[in-house]
């Protein structure tokens, strides 16, 4: 699943927070060992430490890869010190919102392979997905690489553009942020119908994941599952009256979400 080159030359992390760690535990889930793993962090977890990464230790000196999950807002600080990796031979890949390739290749230089990614956090758990776009210098091998990196914690997909990250962010880069909304909304409402809140949220969790997991394998639309629980003026018609309220329903709720994620990341973007 990982290849010989990141095996034998290292895997460099800038940044083990949320992300960072949601993906090395994927990556350690899936087999990859330890040893191969460089990390850079100032407060290192207390996890971080016991899982025989390298932690803050002195860096391989031509790794095969390098990938980058530090707060954009931390990029101008954290990056000059990879400055000198910039090179041919190590694959840049940041999961950083809103920060452009040119920022990344403004400080490493035009000839590094460079590949964006945006992943979520269910990664953790190997069902992230993360759509991916490399710059004019990555190869088609260097995105593989980093595709390859990548479906070892979920689904991955090559965008077509730059431009379509910001969308992508806003839907599946901050989209698990909206269904354990969902989650605790819904675990609340059955609280509310008199459920006690253990139960409630036992009930809410298993009824996103198993939705979820019936709209990625029966093969049938989400509209037609939706349809399929509807009976004719029974229960679910009742609540669906007022989440698909005109202007005011949750589909429309989520375009201004998702809209306002995608603009967020644009202006990150931009400065
Ligand atoms: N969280 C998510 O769901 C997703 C996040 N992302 C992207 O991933 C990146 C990280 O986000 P997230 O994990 O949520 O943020 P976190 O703040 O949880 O993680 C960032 C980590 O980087 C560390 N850090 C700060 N400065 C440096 C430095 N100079 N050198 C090395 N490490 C440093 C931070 O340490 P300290 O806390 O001590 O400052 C922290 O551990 C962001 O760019 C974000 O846009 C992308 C997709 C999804
Ligand atoms: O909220 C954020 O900015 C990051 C990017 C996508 C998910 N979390």
């Amino acid at each position: 699943m990982f290849s010989n080159n990141i095996l034998k030359r290292g895997l460099v992390l800038l940044g083990c927070g949320k992300m960072g760690s949601a993906l090395l535990s994927g990556w350690l889930e899936q087999g990859m060992d330890p040893k191969s793993v460089w990390i850079l962090d100032p407060k290192p977890s207390d996890w971080l430490l016991s899982i025989g990464v390298r932690v803050n230790e002195m860096l391989p000196d031509d790794p095969a890869a390098v990938l980058v999950a530090v707060k954009p807002q931390m990029m101008g600080e954290a990056l000059p010190r990879l400055q000198r990796f910039g090179s041919a031979t190590t694959l840049f890949i940041s999961v950083a919102a809103g920060t452009p390739i040119s920022a990344f290749e403004d400080v490493l230089g035009k000839s590094t392979p460079i590949v964006r990614a945006m992943p979520n956090t269910p990664a953790a758990i190997g069902q992230g997905i993360t759509a991916l776009i490399g710059n004019g210098r990555a190869t088609e091998k260097d995105v593989a690489e980093a595709q390859s990196l990548m479906a070892a914690v979920g689904q991955t997909l090559v965008l077509q553009n730059e431009q379509q990250m910001d969308a992508v962010t806003g839907l599946s880069g901050s989209g698990p942020a909206y269904v354990f909304l969902m989650i605790e909304a819904l675990a609340a409402a059955g609280v509310n119908q008199g459920l006690p809140e253990d139960m409630a949220m036992q009930l809410a969790q298993a009824t996103v994941a198993g939705a979820g997991a019936l709209a990625i394998h029966s093969g049938e639309s989400a509209e037609q599952l939706r349809v399929n629980v509807t009976s004719p003026n029974g229960t679910t018609q009742a609540a669906l009256e007022i989440l698909m309220r005109n202007e005011s329903g949750l589909p429309q709720l989520l375009d201004q979400a998702v809209a306002a994620a995608s603009q967020r990341s644009q202006e990150l973007s931009n400065g």
